[in-house]
């Protein structure tokens, strides 16, 4: 990996505290095949690129759990020599990633909650740094920590769904390393908008902002993430691995050193009774929706 990073505490601690069922504060039950098939890893026809596929039903939320798989699935691409690109996408039919597991935050369990904010910064280290050149192929919804795996990659490509950073309308704010590469991407007043009012973007206008690089038709997602991945890879890989360091390095080391005080600020933050409020009430919002 690029940017290495010591994880080793918070995610020994994940390891402990697993649970894959269980029912949440507002009474519904999630369950679901074991964390190690919610992320499976493919081989292209060529074998420099590779594909990570998210399939963890009904939303790909981010668990502490679904973190760690991810995490571990890039690192295991990347051991492997010969590998130099990785395609993230979704085996959902609509949804790329809803974002955060909302039941982590929502009545947290007070000790996991520190280990899953890590977990969580452990796959912004691992996605964000990693050395391999990276297509997000966002075949749907994308929205918050969604969107946080799709501002990850390099290059993105969108077929269908919503994507940005929607937090505010949880009575949230994303923190300040997710709200930066927000601003890096799109500019800083186009971001300011977008984050106060938690605007979620249709694929033309992400497109329009620069949130998305490419809009493809939903039967050419695969060849297109394929293609460029070829045209990533076709650059010489210590050229690119610099270029990653020179735009994002000192983003990564900014979280680096100040990791342990971000945890603190995210579990104050989550367990003020305003913010469990209002989850409770967003969370509620969502259930309810359907029906
Ligand atoms: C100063 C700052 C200090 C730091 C403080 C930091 C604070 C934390 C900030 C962290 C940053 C990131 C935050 C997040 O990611 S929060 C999550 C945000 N996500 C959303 O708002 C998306 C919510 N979901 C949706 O809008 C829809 O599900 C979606 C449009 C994605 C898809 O719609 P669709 O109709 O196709 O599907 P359903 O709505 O029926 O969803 C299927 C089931 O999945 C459940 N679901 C969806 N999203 C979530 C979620 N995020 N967490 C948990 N569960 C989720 C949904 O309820 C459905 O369940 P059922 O089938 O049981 O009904």
């Amino acid at each position: 990996m690029m940017f290495q990073q010591s994880s080793r505490s918070l995610l020994d601690a994940s390891k402990k505290s697993s649970s894959f069922r269980w029912t949440s504060s507002v009474g519904r039950t999630f369950s679901s095949r074991s964390p190690q098939d919610w992320v499976t890893t493919e081989e292209t026809d060529d074998p420099s690129i590779a594909i990570l596929k998210m399939n963890r039903a009904p939303a790909n939320t981010l668990s502490l759990e679904m973190c760690t798989e991810i995490s571990k699935a890039i690192k295991e691409l990347e051991s492997n020599k010969k590998t130099q690109a990785v395609i993230l996408t979704s085996s959902l039919p609509t949804i790329f990633s809803a974002g955060l597991d909302l039941t982590e935050l929502h009545n947290p369990d007070k000790d996991r909650l520190p280990a899953f904010w890590g977990a969580f910064q452990q796959l912004y280290f691992d996605l964000y740094g990693s050395r391999l050149a990276t297509i997000g192929a966002i075949n749907g919804h994308a929205p918050a920590a969604g969107c946080m795996l799709a501002l990850s990659c390099d290059y993105r490509i969108m077929s269908k769904g919503n994507i940005g950073l929607n937090e505010s309308k949880l009575g949230i704010c994303a923190p300040p390393w997710l709200g930066q590469q927000f601003i890096d991407t799109i500019g800083l007043r186009k971001a300011e908008l977008a984050l106060n009012m938690g605007t979620l973007f249709d694929t033309k206008a992400a497109l329009d902002i620069g949130l998305i690089d490419e809009i493809v038709g939903e039967d050419d997602v695969m060849d297109v993430a394929k293609t460029r991945a070829s045209q990533w890879v076709a650059i010489p890989a210590p050229a690119r691995v610099a270029c990653k360091e020179l735009t994002r390095g000192r983003q990564l080391n900014e979280l680096k050193e100040n990791r342990k005080q971000d945890v603190d600020h995210f579990c104050s933050f989550v367990n003020q009774e305003a913010m469990q409020r209002n989850l409770g009430f967003y969370f509620e919002q969502l259930a309810k929706r359907k029906k």
